[in-house]
């Protein structure tokens, strides 16, 4: 037993050992105390936190270390946890030589442990921490100890609950700096938020004022004060009607589930009015009470334009799809769809429905010598004056060219159709200015009538079709409506026209070859393309079939073109591989050979296919040539200085002047092949003939018989000394790769004169 004044020193003594400690030195200190006792080998303190067994320190003799933990107990090896948990429950202190315990296992205990004794320490009789310690002494040794370290035990129980304590109010201190942390994290991003966003946040009370509000109002609205609209009310800060708008949805989300979105305009301070996409959405408390409404809005203006751009561009572009470009009228696309359907209307009615076709008479012609802008013009002011003649109702499209089709629906007196077809041949008869120049052009037109000429949109359009070329053939300026058995053939030849437009564009034209003999010696003297047209469904047409078209269409010079390069191209092929170095004929064409740029066409050309001028030979036909015979000596002349020959073709069959003859600078005259057919059995022919060969013989030119078909015409020709021959009888015309093969294999074989053709 201490006398007072010495527990009075032992307090003093034990303040001063734990003065100034934290929790971590006050538990490291109570185990060095404990270990001080030699039979002490291992010593753990044990403390309760919140219910839950925390080893705080640990000391061991062995390697006379004190080491801080502070971890759950359940954590670690070699301790007797269940045995520790029991003492805390009853309190009570728990000794034991190990062997004497069959409940422990080495595993509980370090290694060389004999005894174990557990030390609750008690705060008002419930334990609150414990001290475990271990011997590799008997247990009466740890008894001993045990009692030495009563003071210790005592004190314990105000060190291990200021131990407690101070770890309490530390992670206390720990949650509130986190949580303080955590505050002024999200106070920072939601400051930055609201200054940065280039949003309209705000967050309104249920009454309308403005708790939060990104500083993209201020910048929006122009406010210079500091708090721009926070505080202030909803009806303060937004002109009265957008106010209102504005405060009653927000009465309505106090009920919603779920986010509103909306569209807005706000005027800037600029002036200009933006939109703006709101999404707004409740602030609920922990009892899901709306205590506040959050509207986000962002500006979509540009996403708007955009969108409004695309739509008004897909809207030209469908516009574009169904609308003739020069005239603004529908095009083809849109007519057979509106066609259709009025075809439907009529028959749902039994109504009748009439289709005129129409084709302005020389447009071509207009075009060609005022220009393709002036042609444009004129379109445009015949559609406005076709749209002029018909109701609103009714249908004017443009087909292509100079195409126009007029669709009638309700018709209930065909005569009523006439009336039209007048009306509009005198409308657009009126004469029209464009560029200055007063232009009268006419129009040709055909119609037919749902039912009675087609019941299909391709068949009305057909039968129109056919009417409008009668109406051509009838002086044009007029109109015809469609009557069975209208001249087919006619018909053939308007379709052949957009045929031939075609072919000439994809490519389905050809060049054969017929060879040109010297009578006397049977040699190959020249070539004469002659074009040829592979129809895809027609198969061969004849030259003398669509050469007249192309000529009355316009289209021949395009073809014309085309074939001087490519019998250029071929001959220049030739030239070079050195199997045949003579001329290659080409016809030319009356409207080609007019063009006032026809030389410089042809040397671009033979510029461009590299064949030397002295290997071209041009024909013309008689005829053509007399017409303008001034203009075609000019043009011969240019074309002879260019070194190139000259030849008139189907000579005998026009109006020759002598007086011209001897001036056009040629060289070739061909004798029309009517005369030769019967040459040797009609003294008439045979006269003419042999006139023809006697004058160009004066003139010293050569002279050529074309469409030689017999061996006796071939002998009349040569005993009259016709110079060259043309004609079946030798070769027929043929393609490219046919005579290059007779070129390889020796040229033409010949025989008494004549020459046979393996090949042809
Ligand atoms: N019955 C018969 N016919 C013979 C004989 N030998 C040749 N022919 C044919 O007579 C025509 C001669 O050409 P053309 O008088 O210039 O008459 C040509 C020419 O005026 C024109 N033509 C042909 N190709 C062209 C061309 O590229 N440009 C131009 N502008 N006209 C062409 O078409 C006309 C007809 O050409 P094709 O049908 O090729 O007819 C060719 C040829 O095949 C024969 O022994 N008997």
């Amino acid at each position: 037993m201490q006398s007072k004044s010495g527990a009075v020193d032992l307090i003093r003594k034990f303040q001063q050992l734990f003065k100034d400690l934290n929790q971590k030195q006050i538990a490291e200190r109570l185990i060095k105390l404990v270990m001080a006792k030699p039979a002490v080998s291992r010593a753990v303190l044990v403390v309760d936190r919140d219910d839950q067994l925390i080893v705080e320190t640990v000391g061991t003799s062995s390697s006379d270390k004190v080491v801080s933990l502070s971890r759950p107990m359940a954590q670690l090896q070699h301790l007797p946890a269940d045995t520790i948990r029991q003492s805390f429950v009853t309190g009570k202190q728990w000794m034991a030589n190990v062997a004497d315990v069959e409940s422990l296992t080495e595993r509980d205990y370090l290694a060389g442990t004999r005894s174990i004794l557990i030390y609750p320490i008690l705060d008002s009789g419930k334990p609150i921490g414990a001290f475990y310690c271990e011997s590799q002494e008997d247990v009466g040794s740890l008894i001993k100890a045990a009692n030495d370290l009563e003071t210790v035990w005592v004190f314990s129980t105000l060190l291990i609950r200021q131990l407690i304590e101070m770890r309490h109010h530390e992670e206390q201190a720990e949650k509130y700096r986190v949580a303080e942390q955590a505050l002024w994290a999200s106070e920072t991003y939601l400051k930055a938020i609201l200054y940065h966003s280039p949003t309209l946040i705000a967050v309104k009370d249920l009454d309308g004022n403005v708790i939060l509000a990104s500083e993209y109002y201020k910048q929006l609205m122009a406010v210079d004060d500091e708090e721009g609209y926070v505080g202030k009310n909803v009806f303060d800060v937004f002109p009265v009607e957008l106010a209102r708008e504005l405060w009653q949805e927000d009465q309505g989300m106090s009920q919603a589930t779920q986010n509103v979105e909306s569209e807005l305009e706000i005027m800037h301070k600029d002036g200009s009015l933006h939109t703006y996409l709101m999404v707004k959405f409740p602030l609920k408390d922990k009892s899901e009470k709306v205590f506040g409404i959050c509207s986000i809005c962002t500006d979509i203006t540009e996403r708007k334009q955009a969108e409004d751009a695309l739509r008004e561009q897909q809207s030209r572009l469908n516009y574009m799809a169904f609308h003739d470009a020069l005239t603004g009228l529908p095009n083809r696309a849109l007519f057979y769809d509106r066609l259709n359907h009025g075809l439907a209307r009529a028959k749902r009615s039994g109504g009748k429905l009439v289709a005129m076709l129409l084709d302005l008479d020389r447009f071509k012609y207009i075009n060609d010598s005022l220009g393709h802008d002036a042609g444009d013009l004129l379109l445009k002011a015949i559609s406005q004056r076709l749209k002029e003649c018909v109701r609103d109702m009714d249908t004017v499209a443009r087909l292509g060219g100079d195409e126009f089709v007029v669709v009638l629906e309700g018709i209930h007196d065909i005569e009523d159709v006439g009336f039209v077809a007048q009306k509009i041949l005198a409308t657009i008869s009126r004469p029209i200015t464009i560029q200055g120049h007063d232009i009268s052009t006419t129009v040709s037109i055909g119609i037919s009538v749902y039912p009675d000429d087609g019941t299909q949109a391709d068949e009305l359009l057909k039968t129109a079709d056919i009417a409008m070329y009668k109406a051509k053939e009838s002086g044009k300026n007029n109109y015809q409506f469609y009557a069975e058995g209208m001249n087919a053939s006619a018909v053939n030849f308007l379709l052949l026209e957009n045929d031939l437009r075609r072919a000439i564009e994809q490519d389905q034209l050809t060049l054969f070859y017929q060879p040109q003999f010297d009578l006397q010696t049977d040699s190959l003297v020249g070539m004469e393309a002659l074009v040829r047209w592979q129809h895809p469904e027609r198969g061969l047409v004849s030259p003398a079939h669509f050469i007249p078209l192309a000529e009355e269409t316009g289209l021949i010079v395009q073809l014309s073109e085309w074939v001087l390069r490519r019998a250029c191209e071929q001959q220049k092929t030739w030239l070079k591989s050195g199997r045949y170095a003579g001329k290659v004929a080409v016809n030319l064409s009356p409207r080609q050979f007019r063009q006032a740029n026809f030389p410089e066409r042809v040397a671009e050309i033979l510029a461009d296919t590299g064949l030397p001028a002295t290997h071209l030979e041009l024909e013309i036909t008689e005829s053509s040539a007399m017409e303008h015979a001034s203009e075609t000596i000019n043009m011969m002349n240019v074309l002879n200085q260019m070194g190139i020959s000259l030849a008139i073709d189907d000579f005998g069959t026009g109006y020759s002047s002598l007086a011209y003859l001897k001036r056009f600078p040629i060289h070739k005259l061909k004798i029309d092949r009517s005369f030769i057919c019967d040459v040797a059995t009609n003294q008439n022919d045979a006269a003419i003939a042999k006139s023809i060969i006697n004058l160009a013989h004066n003139m010293s030119l050569n002279v050529v018989a074309e469409g030689v078909e017999y061996d006796n015409q071939a002998k009349w020709l040569r005993e009259r000394g016709c110079d060259q021959v043309q004609g079946f009888f030798y070769a027929k015309p043929m393609s490219a790769e046919q005579i290059e093969q007779h070129l390889v294999h020796g040229g033409f074989e010949s025989d008494n004169n004549v020459v046979h053709l393996e090949l042809a």
